[in-house]
């Protein structure tokens, strides 16, 4: 039997998936999250987790390189790789939203311009409100841009609102929910179905599980 490859995104994503492996029995050899290693092997059930960076996830999975990854949705709406995206995994949950100092300020003499880590979301974003927008593209503390003026606002993750408020921003308009999911590549998905479609079973059955546990627990306090 070959080995199968899962792509993870390293980061805030790692653990939570790892627990949910762990959950559905399969344990990788010297797993730590503060492991430098960036390949993992369960050797009986043959599977193999490499760490990439996020963006690079769908990438993996698309040429083959992985058979499965787990990645935010937020990345694939932004690399909007050619994988089969199969489930929600429930976790990593955050919205991208719209933020600034003010309301949206739009009028014909300047174009608004928008900063982001994700560009492309941003620009599919006002183009469908019928905006034309400049982006410009920031690799992280985004929220400074309309700060420093260099943007009139943001699109960003937005998780527990902290960053926007520590720094004096709001949220103008949310734009869409976004959770982890596990995506697939599209030839594994038939050379590997059996071994792929037993995971993701075993995975929706320990995240309904969790799901009417916390509904218990909510039911009751
Ligand atoms: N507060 C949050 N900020 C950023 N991402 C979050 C947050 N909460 C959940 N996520 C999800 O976790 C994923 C991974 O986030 P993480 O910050 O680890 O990676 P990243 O942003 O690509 O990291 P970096 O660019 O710093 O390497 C995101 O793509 C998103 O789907
Ligand atoms: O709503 P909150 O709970 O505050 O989380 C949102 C923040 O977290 C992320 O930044 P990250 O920590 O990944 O740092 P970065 O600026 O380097 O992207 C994101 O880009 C926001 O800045």
């Amino acid at each position: 039997m070959d080995y199968m490859n899962i792509a993870l995104a390293k980061g805030r994503l790692a653990s939570e998936t790892m627990d949910l492996l762990r959950e559905i029995g399969i344990q990788f050899n010297g797993w730590s999250e503060n492991s430098r290693k960036l390949i993992f092997e369960e050797p009986v059930q043959k599977l193999k987790v490499v760490l990439v960076k996020a963006n690079d996830v769908p990438t993996y999975v698309e040429k083959g390189a992985a058979d499965m990854g787990i990645v935010g949705k937020d990345t694939l709406l932004e690399k909007e790789a050619d994988v089969y995206e199969i489930m929600d995994l429930g976790f990593g949950k955050c919205k991208f939203s719209v933020a600034g100092l003010n309301q949206i300020q739009s009028t014909s003499y300047h174009k608004l311009t928008v900063a982001s880590k994700y560009p492309k979301v941003a620009k599919d974003y006002f183009y469908k409100k019928g905006i034309a927008v400049d982006t410009i593209y920031l690799s992280g503390s985004v929220e400074l841009a309309p700060l420093m003026g260099l943007s009139d606002v943001i699109v960003d993750i937005v998780e527990t609102g902290r960053t926007l408020k520590e720094n004096g921003l709001r949220v103008i308009e949310d734009i869409t929910d976004i959770s982890a999911r596990l995506i697939v590549n599209k030839a594994s998905f038939k050379t590997k179905s059996h071994r792929i479609h037993r995971l993701v079973e075993d995975m929706k059955h320990v995240l309904a599980t969790k799901g009417e546990e916390d509904h218990d627990e909510a039911y009751q306090s």
